[in-house]
């Protein structure tokens, strides 16, 4: 496709090596400080050449809002003809990651998919069991899950990490298998050690290269057992997954557990960190748990008291503003050619996002965000936000409610080792 009417103009970017691009230059951790100083040097809109990719970075959430959510039609002039497409349609693929979608993964791994019919079937069944109506049916084992989060760090404070882990990896089987870890530790550890084996880096150039396919992801002993069970589930009408064969089955629990486990253990560590960095937050909204609960610690924290607890709800915000757990977003692919404030982006460019608050390495509960956007933009947007914010807030608030009666982790130091598992500033 071609903007026959105008000449093209690209956003600008720092000086590209004829032969590499700028492959060279952008750092493969803490990528988004180095864009971040791009942006201040080229402004919101810039553009890279990785690895033979052209790459957008849009820092501005309002652009990637309207490239990638927005339900306006964009104009592509061909010839004679105008075409019409919805702008949030044409960024909603992913880069064709040759050797880890297709082979590695027979084109079924959902992070990765381009978007089609495929992805499409994925997203359903990821909407069927993660539709805001659906995640009330999971207050239970979020419950549950959050004691024994409370009952581990009381017990093994020096474990924090993997009991963050343990949390998220936990709710993500019961919603794949319907079953709990067990709580000796031996499941945890069979999932824990095939999730390390994967790749987290999805920055871009980087090409998210996976060589592990995804039915490898659960002990051998355990898959073919629980992925039966759930389709004996669906023949029986009590869930309905239809065109589904065991293979996407395996990988749709698969995916639950790639995308659902590390983003979430890392927030509640983060949230650990903040709570020792910035001790007076977390004061704030503990003076709020007594306020709405009573001091005298007979009432733990529920997802019934959440609309109450405002700050509480403020502060989760904060976390996901403060460090989301993926900074710089996975990347979005353009289909066809776009013009975007004045700027061409061509057809099969990649796009980052990433936000800017005033202040933002502060903690700030304070800002009492409306919306941040750590869930990612658009059609790609994460399916499990919704449960994902409730297993957090839950975990959060309760760790904020118990820790003050047993650790008193602001008043003293060193009851936690703290292991972030993402590659993080600071
Ligand atoms: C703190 C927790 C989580 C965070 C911060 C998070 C964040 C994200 C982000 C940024 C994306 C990419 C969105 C985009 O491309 O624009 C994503 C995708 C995804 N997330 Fe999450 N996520 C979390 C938890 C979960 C959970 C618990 C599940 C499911 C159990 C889940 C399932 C998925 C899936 C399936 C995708 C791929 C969607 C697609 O490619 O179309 N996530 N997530």
């Amino acid at each position: 496709s071609k903007l026959s009417s105008k000449a093209k103009r690209y956003p600008p970017g720092p000086f590209r090596h004829p032969l590499v691009g700028h492959s060279l230059q952008v750092p493969t951790i803490k990528t988004w400080r180095y864009f971040e100083r791009l942006a201040h040097t080229y402004g919101s809109i810039f553009r890279l050449s990785l690895a033979g990719d052209n790459v957008i970075i849009l820092s501005d959430p309002g652009d990637a809002e309207e490239l990638v959510s927005s339900s306006n039609y964009f104009r592509i002039y061909y010839s004679n003809n105008i075409y019409l497409g919805r702008r949030s349609r044409n960024y909603s693929s992913r880069p064709p990651l040759v050797y880890a979608g297709k082979y590695q993964s027979n084109n079924k791994r959902m992070v990765l998919l381009p978007y089609g019919e495929t992805l499409k079937k994925q997203r359903a069944a990821f909407h069927q069991m993660l539709q805001p109506r659906m995640v009330g049916g999971y207050e239970t084992i979020q419950e549950l899950e959050s004691l024994k989060l409370l009952h581990d760090m009381l017990t093994r404070p020096s474990d924090a990490g993997r009991h963050c882990q343990r949390y998220s990896a936990s709710l993500a089987f019961y919603l794949a298998y319907g079953k709990r870890l067990g709580d000796d530790g031996a499941d945890l550890d069979g999932v824990l050690n095939v999730l390390s084996n994967f790749t987290k880096d999805t920055y871009p150039g980087t090409h998210m290269v996976d060589t592990f396919p995804i039915l490898d992801i659960l002990p051998d002993f355990l898959l073919p057992r629980l992925v039966l069970e759930v389709k004996q589930r669906m023949d029986s009408g009590e869930m309905n997954l239809e065109c589904f064969d065991l293979e996407d089955l395996s990988y749709v629990a698969g995916t639950a557990f790639e995308a659902g486990t590390d983003s979430a253990a890392a927030t509640v560590q983060w949230f650990l960190i903040a709570m020792r960095l910035f001790p007076d937050t977390t004061k704030q909204a503990q003076a709020e748990l007594d306020t709405v609960l009573g001091a005298d610690a007979k009432t733990i924290p529920s997802f019934a008291h959440m609309p109450e607890l405002r700050y509480c709800a403020a502060l989760v915000k904060e976390v996901f503003r403060w460090r989301p757990a993926a900074p710089v977003d996975f990347p979005h692919y353009s289909e066809i050619e776009d013009e975007y404030k004045g700027f061409t982006i061509d057809a099969k460019t990649m796009h980052h996002d990433k936000t800017r608050y005033p202040s933002p390495a502060e903690f700030d509960p304070e800002r009492f965000l409306k919306r941040h956007y750590s869930f990612g933009f658009g059609r790609r947007k994460c399916p499990g936000q919704y449960m994902a914010t409730k297993s957090i807030w839950l975990a959060i608030t309760r760790l904020m409610w118990h820790l003050k009666l047993y650790l008193l982790p602001t008043r003293r130091a060193g009851p936690f080792q703290l292991i972030p598992t993402a590659a993080h500033p600071e």
